[in-house]
């Protein structure tokens, strides 16, 4: 069996690919179980992502990448254009998958780009370079997380407890992890940092999924209930916020997991910090503002269930808008792994990401 893997992965990984086909750790059994859902065909991974097997920003966008590639390979196409039409086909359906993480978009405009350039390569030969670009996609997510990590670690304090929201770690990305890369990058370096984790309702990621991770890694984390968040910060128990990012505007506002809004204006009521990390692939600087981005509205029965019991009385409505938007004021700064970025964001974003210095 081949398996397709990056060079210097990380200890934890979301999934695994192979000849065979795409194994992904099954983030919604996490962490009773440690179980692998295969999948084969394109139409399997885009049915992985819409239910959350595979979540976060990053790895939704590397996981379509490498679903574009499973689709590619039945494609049974003679003739370079009737390969590069099925292939836009593949990517419109894979497009289908999620809304609000821009990465999604951007890896499967990457790949077919990347496709389309290759003049003249047949069908075989499209197929390899694509196999290849998904992986880079991949190496490239897990060399910018260690980057984020290693400019956004010097931003946290040398001991304290920083609060998190949702998963934004290895489970996320690549490999690694955005936000949790930086506590990570802080904690390797010598800081002495334990982590409050917001349990993240209605889905859990951050009981679940950040508490798993950061156990495994042997960061110390505390789960607490999302709405203990402002409390805590009042009663001086944290020192920074750090979350990640489904897509961030121009103007520097931020689409993150739902709760993040409320977390950043009590960050700012408490003069704590609250910082950003997102590679630069979760910037959309087509979207003049966070106004502009498309906020997924999950089904109802997420919020109904709880650990699977029904907890709401039947004949009540319930409401679930999977993420909001923290206007730009609120972050102190965005972590990339072309640089920090601080404000003003309209200035900085497009020189920071196009390797400019910025402005102070
Ligand atoms: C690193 S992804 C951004 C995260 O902070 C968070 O919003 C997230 O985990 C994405 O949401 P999810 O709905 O779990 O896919």
């Amino acid at each position: 069996m081949k398996v397709f893997q990056p060079r210097n992965p990380d200890l934890l990984c979301a999934w695994r690919w192979t000849d065979r086909g795409l194994y992904l750790l099954d983030q919604r059994k996490l962490p009773a179980r440690e179980v692998y859902v295969h999948c084969r065909t394109w139409q399997e991974v885009r049915r992985a992502i819409k239910d959350m097997v595979v979540r976060g920003a990053p790895a939704i966008g590397i996981t379509a990448a490498i679903g574009l590639v499973l689709g590619a390979e039945r494609l049974r196409a003679r003739t370079r254009r009737a390969f590069l039409s099925g292939l836009k086909r593949i990517a419109q359906g894979l497009a289908k998958a999620r809304p609000t993480a821009v990465n999604l978009f951007w890896a499967l405009e990457r790949m077919v780009k990347r496709a389309e350039a290759e003049a003249a390569a047949g069908p075989q030969e499209l197929l390899e370079i694509l196999r290849a670009e998904a992986l880079s996609l991949w190496e490239e997510d897990l060399e910018a997380c260690r980057r984020m990590g290693a400019l956004g670690a010097g931003l946290l304090p040398e001991e304290g407890t920083v609060l998190t929201h949702c998963n934004a770690g290895a489970l996320a990305t690549g490999g690694y992890g955005t936000a949790l890369g930086v506590i990570r990058a802080a904690v390797e370096a010598g800081k002495r940092l334990s982590v409050l984790a917001d349990e993240t309702r209605p889905y859990l990621q951050g009981a679940r999924l950040t508490a798993w991770e950061l156990h495994k890694v042997g960061i110390p984390v505390t789960v607490i209930p999302d709405a203990a968040a402002g409390f805590l910060m009042a009663r001086g128990r944290v020192q920074a916020v750090i979350v990640g990012a489904d897509r961030i505007a121009a103007n520097g506002d931020v689409a993150n997991k739902i709760g993040t809004y409320s977390l950043a204006v009590l960050a700012r009521e408490n003069g704590i910090p609250f910082y950003v990390a997102a590679p630069s692939s979760t910037f959309d600087l087509t979207c003049f503002s966070g106004e502009g981005i498309p906020i997924e509205e999950r089904a109802a029965e997420e919020v109904h269930l709880c650990a699977g019991r029904r907890i709401t009385p039947r004949g009540v409505s319930a409401l679930n808008p999977a993420f909001d938007v923290t206007p730009a004021p609120y972050v102190t700064a965005l972590i990339t792994e072309k640089g920090i970025i601080q404000p003003p964001y309209p200035e900085n974003i497009p020189r920071v990401l196009s390797g400019e210095t910025p402005t102070s």
